[in-house]
């Protein structure tokens, strides 16, 4: 028999999560059926939806299982498709063991589980970054909508993480000029001398929209979106005519203490004077195209023009601290929770 942990919601609340707003609850799994599989979780991906949804008491009630997704091994198997000793990602929640296969029946569409693709000699746990949803996030978000042309401006926030340094990196691909918008210089850093970026602005610092100014001189074309806020607001009024805007999240306002979401000036003087486009969208539009997308980030990680790097947090235990390692920013490039570690 084997016993199955998982997370459960225990306490709602709208700051940052803290250890005691989930558990670990015990269940024991019944015998496979034919047709079914057991998963061992391997690596769990902590992504910013988790802190989001401990805000959402009536979508995720107390003691429902924390969603999430994770690279797991075939442990067991009645299914011929999912063979023993595989590894597959599965949208499990977070939980060390599952049966499967899962109904295809994400509200969201994510797919419920696939065997991974070769990733040659790269690690599996790349299947929840660059070679997974972040990295499709990053490639089909930045180029499907802002469609950057050689020699224009391209700014992201969130830059030094999984998703914003892959959207860099791809800028560079592209022959863009890229300034990346992280909370430490430290991060700074990494992004200009390892990744190739050509400016870095550190948010947290005064003067951001004088700094943007400098870094951005001839205005900005493209700005993928990870943090809303305020800072967002000043990116868009230096973006140029025809500028595109990629609205692919609005992380300044997850895990805010007072409950209240941050306020911002507004916008649409600057989408109307300066006739921008500006789109929001959900990684999951691009499910048909998925390992299509995965392939091209994987050729790019081979001939060296893609850099990646993980954050991980070892132990099922430690779910709390990487996703508060992934809020308050200590992580450079993607959180992952290594369930064997
Ligand atoms: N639309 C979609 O389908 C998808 C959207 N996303 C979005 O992409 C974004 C990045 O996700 P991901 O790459 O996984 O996460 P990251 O690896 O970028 O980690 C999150 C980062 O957010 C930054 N951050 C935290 N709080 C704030 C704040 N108040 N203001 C500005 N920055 C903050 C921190 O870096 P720092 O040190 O710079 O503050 C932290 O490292 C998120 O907004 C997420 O919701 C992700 C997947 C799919
Ligand atoms: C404000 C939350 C979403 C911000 C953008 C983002 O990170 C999207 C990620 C999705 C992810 C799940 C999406 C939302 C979960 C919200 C929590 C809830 O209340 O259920 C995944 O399903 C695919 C990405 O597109």
């Amino acid at each position: 028999m084997v016993v199955a942990k998982k997370y459960v919601i225990q306490k709602h609340r709208s700051g940052l999560l803290q250890p005691e707003d989930v558990k670990i609850v015990e269940e024991e799994l019944p015998e496979l059926k034919e047709g079914e599989f057991l998963a061992q979780a391997h690596f769990i991906s902590i992504d910013p939806y988790i802190q989001y949804l401990i805000h959402d008491e009536e979508k995720h009630p107390v003691g429902s299982t924390i969603p999430g997704t994770q690279i797991a091994l075939i442990y067991d198997s009645k299914n011929p498709k999912f063979p023993i000793g595989k590894y597959i990602y599965g949208n499990f929640g977070m939980r060390t063991y599952t049966i499967g296969p899962l109904k295809d029946d994400d509200p969201y569409g994510m797919p419920p589980q696939y065997i991974l693709p070769d990733f040659n000699s790269y690690p599996y746990s790349y299947g929840l970054g660059i070679l997974g949803m972040p990295g499709i996030t990053a490639n089909k978000g930045f180029l499907g909508l802002c469609k950057p042309q050689p020699g224009e401006t391209v700014v992201v926030t969130t830059a030094a993480g999984a998703v914003g340094s892959v959207v860099g990196q791809i800028a560079k691909i592209k022959g863009c000029r890229v300034v990346g918008i992280a909370g430490s210089d430290e991060k700074g850093k990494w992004l200009v001398d390892v990744l190739g970026f050509d400016k870095f602005i550190n948010y947290k610092r005064p003067d951001f929209a004088k700094k943007l100014k400098d870094a951005a001189p001839d205005g900005i074309d493209c700005y993928f979106d990870n943090v809303g806020g305020e800072i967002s607001s000043i990116i868009l009024s230096q973006m140029n005519k025809f500028g595109r805007i990629s609205v692919s999240g609005s992380i300044s306002a997850h895990n805010v203490e007072s409950g209240e979401e941050p306020k911002a000036s507004i916008v649409q003087r600057h989408l109307v004077l300066r006739q921008l486009k500006m789109e929001g969208f959900m990684v999951t539009r691009w499910r048909d195209e998925w390992f299509e997308i995965i392939n091209q980030n994987l050729q790019w990680l081979r001939e060296g023009k893609l850099k990646y790097k993980e954050h991980i947090v070892c132990g099922f235990d430690n779910f709390p601290k990487a996703v508060v390692d992934l809020m308050t920013g200590a992580n450079t490039g993607k959180v992952i929770l290594n369930v064997m570690g």
